[in-house]
């Protein structure tokens, strides 16, 4: 499984125009200005395939966006940037003025094939979502195996994609079951169990995408934003 995540990650710096094969880990650090400075990148939506795409990503990818052609289905899509109208909802006031320009969704802050690569696809009558995900290199935590972190940050993002609106985590369970090879695919079902107020319960399950194992199951307690209060 390392194998072919290293291929990849070769065709990535190849398409990139590096020497291929150069054993070369770290990211470009180039300063934030010019990450931030085109449009295109702050709009790109993130959650389309790309070169570090495995086929199995794509092959389920493919699967849902069929799904999507009668209606029962969406793609929802990613950017790494909040909207104004987001940040307004959730009354968060940066410190430093500079940040707002800079801030971004941490999830779409690595380079191609080397974070997380995701796509959610939701189900708005069934009020559940499916995330198709692959932990790449730079979210080892044990070798060769995701970290646990990483997959809890998943689990957040799929469990809050069944929610709308402006909601925050008040409390994840996780129950780690089997270790997730890095660089492999995982499907995470989530779905929307009970709504009491402004208290949105979800679960969800990380399985293979063959099915057979099951990796994780989690619970969660999503809050809705008082428009009272203030969130910071
Ligand atoms: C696409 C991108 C997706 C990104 C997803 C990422 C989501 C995140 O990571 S959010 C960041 C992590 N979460 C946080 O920082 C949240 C910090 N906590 C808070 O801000 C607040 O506690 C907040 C907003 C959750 C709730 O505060 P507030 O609106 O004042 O609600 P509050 O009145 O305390 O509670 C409302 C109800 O929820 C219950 N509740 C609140 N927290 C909990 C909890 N941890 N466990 C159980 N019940 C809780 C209360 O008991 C109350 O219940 P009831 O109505 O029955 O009396």
């Amino acid at each position: 499984m390392l194998r072919s995540c290293t291929a990849g990650l070769r065709s990535i710096w190849a398409l990139r125009g590096r020497r291929e094969g150069a054993p070369r880990l770290s990211m470009d650090l180039q300063p934030a200005r010019r990450l931030f400075s085109t449009e295109k990148v702050i709009h790109k939506d993130w959650a389309l395939p790309n070169p570090s795409w495995s086929k199995d990503l794509k092959l389920l990818f493919d699967q849902f966006m069929k799904k999507c052609e009668d209606g029962s289905w969406e793609r929802l899509p990613s950017y790494k940037r909040r909207s104004t109208q987001e940040s307004e909802d959730f009354k968060t006031y940066f410190l430093d003025p500079k940040l707002v320009e800079e801030a971004q969704l941490f999830t779409r802050g690595f380079e191609d094939g080397l974070g997380f690569e995701y796509v959610i696809f939701k189900n708005n009558d069934e009020k559940r979502t499916v995330c198709l995900f692959q932990g790449g290199p730079y979210l080892q935590g044990v070798p060769g195996l995701l970290h646990g972190g990483a997959m809890a940050t998943m689990i957040d993002i799929a469990l809050g994609s069944c929610t709308g609106g402006a909601v925050m985590t008040a409390n994840l369970n996780i129950n780690f079951k089997r270790p997730v090879p890095l660089c492999s695919v995982v499907v995470i079902n989530s779905q929307l169990d009970k709504l009491e107020g402004r208290k949105l319960f979800l679960s969800c399950n990380v399985r293979s995408v063959d099915e057979k194992t099951l990796y994780s199951e989690a619970t969660g307690l999503f809050i809705k934003l008082d428009p009272e209060k203030s969130s910071t």
